[in-house]
């Protein structure tokens, strides 16, 4: 449940007893927060240029764009919550705390320096995406489409990046038969590939090992991809008795042209971080020790450009393809639903799970 009224009013109230002035930036967003939360969008004319506060107070706010006001309540109300905190328990108190965003059970999404992680969270399965996975990555962007973040980060937990699709969505059948659990299937891997397609702010995958299927597939769809050295990018649909899917059936051979594209995306060809990155899948390649150090530190900086003009740039890129994204996505979600059904893929399912066969 969000913030309640009375919940904004005591925060209203703690911010006037910090012991601690919190500076002019986290002051700027207070200010903008209260205004989002009571007013709605921005709605006033720009200050002159040399009114320098108004202006200022005039930018946090048109910033949250059109930021809904019970997401500006509840935001206002865990700055103030973080603020109250740490100038009660230590006299260093951090600009933003690493602040929990909501509970899900397999990702954790958290918020600092302007960027929103989302971290893929079932490292002893390789970060495989179960039903509920899917749903919570969904809901994870939507709520990170809404915040005050200027940029988005897909991760995982662990030595994997993910291992794709969870083999076992093919084993819970529901009493309906499979035909139906394909049919429902195909709709939540439209809705998944849709909100990719959709999502309005600078998306970064950080890619922290190797990569399967779908976690690849979507990588199309991304601004910036970071990997590590240690990351592979494998997409073995035939192998699986399946085709492809994510939009990279249009993606890829338009980012790698259509002969590397038919060495991935049909004969299964497993690329290094190297190779994906000569391809132009991969934005850069990071040595594994320090690339947890060199892409935060990197992401940072660029978190600190203007808000506005990362987002409208990145819209102005991709509203060109959105359409015919979409019209792919469809096409490859329904393609799927029959292939599901084949004797080709349940065959393959079988034999993971009966020999435990590696890709
Ligand atoms: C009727 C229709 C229903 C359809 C529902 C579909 C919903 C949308 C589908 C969207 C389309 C997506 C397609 C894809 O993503 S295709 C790619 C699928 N992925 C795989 O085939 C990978 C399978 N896993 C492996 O080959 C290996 O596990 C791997 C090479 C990734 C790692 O090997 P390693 O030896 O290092 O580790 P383990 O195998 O011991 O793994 C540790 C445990 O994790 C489990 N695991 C890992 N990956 C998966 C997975 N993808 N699905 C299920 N389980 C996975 C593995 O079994 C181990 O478990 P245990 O410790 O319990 O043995």
């Amino acid at each position: 449940m969000g913030a309640s009224q009375k919940d904004f009013e005591n925060a209203m109230n703690q911010v006037k007893l910090l012991k601690e002035d919190p500076g002019n930036e986290v002051k700027l967003k207070l200010y903008a927060l209260y205004k989002q939360a009571t007013e709605g969008p921005c709605n006033t004319p720009k200050p002159g240029v040399f009114d320098l506060i108004n202006k200022a107070k005039w930018e946090a706010w048109n910033a949250l764009g059109s930021l809904p006001k019970e997401t500006a309540r509840q935001n206002y109300v865990d700055l103030v919550s973080g603020l109250s905190s740490s100038s009660d328990s230590s006299s260093q108190a951090k600009p933003e705390a690493d602040r929990k965003q909501a509970e899900y059970e397999t990702v954790v999404m958290t918020s600092e320096d302007g960027i929103t992680k989302i971290m893929l969270n079932r490292p002893a399965k390789k970060n495989a995406l179960t039903e509920q996975m899917y749903q919570e990555i969904m809901l994870a962007l939507e709520a990170a489409s809404k915040d005050d973040s200027t940029i988005t980060v897909l991760t995982g937990n662990g030595d994997y990046y993910s291992s794709g699709n969870d083999l076992t969505n093919f084993t819970n059948i529901p009493p309906e038969g499979v035909e139906a659990k394909a049919k429902n299937s195909a709709i939540l891997l439209r809705n998944f590939v849709g909100s990719f397609i959709d999502f309005p702010k600078p998306l970064v995958a950080v890619v922290n090992g190797p990569a399967v299927g779908i976690s690849v597939t979507v990588l199309g769809l991304f601004d910036l991809v970071y990997a590590t050295d240690r990351a592979t990018f494998h997409t073995p649909f035939s192998h699986l008795g399946q085709t492809p899917e994510g939009c990279s059936s249009y993606t890829f051979p338009k980012i790698m042209g259509p002969a590397k594209a038919a060495e991935m995306l049909i004969f299964g060809k497993k690329l290094t971080a190297g190779e994906a990155y000569a391809q132009g899948l991969v934005t850069e390649v990071f040595p594994d020790s320090t690339f947890q150090k060199e892409v935060w530190t990197r992401l940072k900086a660029y978190s600190k450009l203007p808000q506005n003009a990362l987002r409208i740039s990145k819209q102005i890129i991709r509203s060109q393809e959105k359409e015919k994204l979409h019209a792919v996505n469809a096409k490859e979600s329904s393609i799927l639903q029959e292939r599901w059904l084949s004797s080709e893929c349940m065959n393959a399912i079988m034999n993971f799970f009966s020999q435990k066969a590696k890709l």
